[in-house]
């Protein structure tokens, strides 16, 4: 999920095109304004910490949407973790998504699920709908990934 301040920002694009370029798939894009009881339910495991209103405030106060995705391949949950680099962008990896484009751990434009589990859980929270992931081939497909 690209974040209110990764989507002001104009980072859409850029955040999206990593993603690409590695050859993982998108089968599900949309912008969401979450509401407080969304973005409540989403960071639920962290309602006691102290920044957890603010975090909430900061995601459902309509300054910006937030871009939801899914992206299907090969260990994409550990490999897009990676990608995005710690959590705090001070401790990111340069080259990472937050080392490259973030300096504040509040503002650090990207959220990605962290498990099966929670990807699971996450998908079915912002695509409820039937459908809402597409299942297709792309092209290049044999050419980013062997059977063998
Ligand atoms: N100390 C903090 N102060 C302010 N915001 C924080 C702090 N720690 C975490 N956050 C915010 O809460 C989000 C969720 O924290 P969590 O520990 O789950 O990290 P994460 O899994 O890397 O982040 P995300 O769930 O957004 O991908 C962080 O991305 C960050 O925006």
């Amino acid at each position: 999920m690209i974040k209110p301040d990764g989507v002001q920002r104009g980072l859409i694009g850029k955040i999206i095109n990593r993603f690409e370029e590695r050859g993982y798939k998108l089968v599900a894009l949309k912008t969401v304004a979450p509401s407080k009881e969304m973005a409540e339910r989403h960071y639920a495991d962290l309602k006691n910490k102290p920044f957890f209103p603010s975090l909430v405030e900061y995601m459902s106060n309509g300054a910006a949407p937030v871009v939801a995705m899914v992206w299907e391949g090969s260990d994409v949950i550990r490999q897009g973790r990676a990608m995005l680099g710690a959590t705090s962008p001070l401790d990111a990896a340069s080259g990472t998504l937050r080392g490259q484009y973030c300096v504040s751990i509040g503002r650090n434009a990207i959220h990605g699920s962290d498990s099966f589990e929670s990807a699971e859980k996450e998908i079915g929270m912002w695509f409820p709908q039937a459908g809402e992931l597409i299942s297709w081939t792309p092209a290049i497909w044999n050419w980013v990934m062997s059977n063998n």
